[in-house]
C-alpha cells in the first residue's frame, strides 16, 4: 500500500515493492538456524477439498526456513483424516497433523476436563492452542507463524513478510500481526471496516482516553488471522474460545508485551478468502455472530481494566456507533468512487444496522454473564496441573501420525 505512515502505538512495517521475495527469504534463512520457525495451519474438511489449500501447499513446498509444519484439524472424521495425511505428505518439511477429533487427542481433552481445566469449545481457538502446545512440547522452534487455509491468492511472500520481524534478531519483535486490504471489484472485510473500527472509535468517545482502545485502534486489520510470535508468548498467552479470537489474542499480547515489541506488517497486494453471510436474522451464525463475540471480548477486556458498563452505556454506544458507521460508509463510498470499485450502499447500510443490534445483544449477554466463555488457560497453567502433559501430547500426535489404516 502506498504510504509510510506510522499510526498509533505499535510499529507498522510497510510493503514498498522495492525488494524481492528471494532477498526477504534469504534474510530469514540467515537467522532461522537460531530462531527456527514452526508454521501452524488450522484446517477444516471444507478447506481440504477446496482449491485454496492446494495453492498454499504448493507455495509452502518451496520454503526452506520452516523447521516444522503443524496442521491442526478441526472436525475431521477418520477417512478425512486419512485423506489429510495423504494431502500434506507432499510437504518436504517435518509435518505433523493434530487430529483434534480422534480418540487420542479427545482423551487428552478429557484428561484436562478431569483436572477441571476447560480447554474451551471445539473451534479454531482450541485447535490453534493445542498446536502451540505441541510446538512448545517438541522444543524445536522459537517462532510460531499462523495463517488461515482459505487464502485463494496465497504466495510465499505473505509467509516471509509475516515471519521476518520476529525471526530477525535485529528487529526482535515478539508479536507481528499481518494486514492487507480485501478488495476484488469492491471492498470486502465488512466486519473490520464497518464494525470494528467505528465501534472502537465510538467506545473511545464514550469512555475517553484509554490505552487499550488506542492500542486496538492502531491495528490496520485487527481481524487478520495471520500473525507470528515468539514461542515464549505462546506459553503465557491465554486463548479465547470463540469468534473473539483475533481481538482476544491482541488483548493478551497487550497484557504480556511491551508496545515496542509489537508490530504489524503489510503482507500482500490484496487478500481474498471465503466470505460468510451477514446472517442479520440469526445472531448465532455468520458475521452477526462474529460481531457479537468481538463486542463481548472488548467489553470483557475493558471491564477487566476497570471500565464500568451499564444498560445506559450500551444504549448510548449503539447510537454513537450507528452515526460512526454511517460516516464510515461515506468514506468507503468516496474511496470506491476514485478507485472504480462497485459500491452497494444498501448492503453497507444493512450491515451497519445488523451491527447496531449486535452491540445491544452483546451488551445484554455481557451484563447477564460478564465472564462469558472462559479463556483457554495458558500452557504454564496446564503444565503445573499435569506435569507430563507435553509428553502425552507428543505421544498422541505420534500415534495418530504413524497409524496406517
Ligand atoms: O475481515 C472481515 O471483516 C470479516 O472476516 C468479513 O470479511 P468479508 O467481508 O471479506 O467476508
Amino acid at each position: 500500500m502506498g504510504d509510510f505512515f506510522q499510526n498509533g502505538e505499535i510499529t507498522t512495517i510497510h510493503r514498498f515493492d522495492t525488494t524481492t521475495i528471494e532477498k526477504i527469504e534469504h534474510g530469514i534463512e540467515k537467522y532461522a538456524y537460531s530462531r527456527p520457525v514452526a508454521l501452524v495451519l488450522p484446517a477444516t474438511p471444507v478447506e481440504l477439498k477446496g482449491t485454496a489449500l492446494r495453492g498454499i501447499v504448493e507455495q509452502i513446498k518451496e520454503v526452506k526456513y520452516i523447521s516444522q509444519v503443524v496442521v491442526t484439524l478441526g472436525r475431521f472424521n477418520e477417512s478425512e483424516f486419512a485423506e489429510a495425511k495423504r494431502f500434506f505428505s507432499v510437504l518436504p518439511q517435518e509435518t505433523k497433523l493434530i487430529w483434534n477429533d480422534g480418540e487420542n487427542i479427545q482423551n487428552l481433552y478429557k484428561l484436562l476436563t478431569d483436572e477441571k481445566i476447560s480447554a474451551g469449545i471445539d473451534g479454531k481457538g482450541r485447535s490453534a492452542w493445542l498446536a502451540y502446545g505441541y510446538v512448545l512440547a517438541t522444543e524445536k522452534s522459537k517462532v510460531i507463524a499462523l495463517h488461515d487455509c482459505d487464502i485463494t491468492n496465497y504466495s510465499r511472500e505473505l509467509l516471509a513478510r509475516l515471519c521476518y520481524p520476529v525471526v530477525n534478531p535485529n528487529l526482535d519483535f515478539e508479536f507481528c500481526k499481518g494486514y492487507y486490504h480485501r478488495i476484488t471489484d469492491r471492498m470486502h472485510g465488512r466486519v473490520t471496516r464497518l464494525f470494528v473500527t467505528p465501534f472502537i472509535r465510538s467506545l473511545k468517545k464514550i469512555i475517553g482516553n484509554n490505552d487499550f482502545l488506542e492500542y486496538l485502534d492502531s491495528f490496520r486489520y485487527p481481524l487478520a488471522g495471520e500473525f507470528s510470535m515468539a514461542t515464549d508468548l505462546a506459553r503465557i498467552n491465554r486463548i479465547p474460545g470463540d469468534w473473539g479470537l483475533e481481538v482476544g489474542v491482541l488483548a493478551e499480547v497487550y497484557r504480556n508485551c511491551s508496545m515496542r515489541r509489537i508490530c504489524q506488517v503489510d503482507l500482500c497486494e490484496t487478500y481474498e478468502h471465503k466470505h460468510q453471510p451477514l446472517s442479520d436474522e440469526d445472531p448465532t451464525t455468520g458475521l452477526t455472530k462474529m460481531s457479537i463475540d468481538i463486542a463481548k471480548s472488548i467489553y470483557k477486556n475493558l471491564a477487566s481494566m476497570g471500565v464500568v458498563f451499564s444498560g445506559e452505556c450500551f444504549r448510548t454506544l449503539r447510537a454513537t456507533y450507528q452515526r460512526a458507521g454511517h460516516e464510515f460508509i461515506e468514506k468507503y463510498n468516496h474511496d470506491s468512487a476514485i478507485n472504480g470499485l462497485v459500491f452497494d450502499r444498501h448492503q453497507e447500510m444493512n450491515a451497519v444496522d445488523a451491527f447496531v443490534k449486535s452491540i445491544g445483544i452483546a451488551g445484554e449477554q455481557f451484563l447477564n454473564d460478564p465472564s462469558g466463555i472462559p479463556f483457554i488457560p495458558n500452557w504454564n497453567r496446564i503444565i503445573s496441573a499435569i506435569p507430563d502433559f507435553f509428553n502425552k501430547l507428543i505421544a498422541a500426535v505420534e500415534a495418530d501420525n504413524t497409524k496406517t489404516r
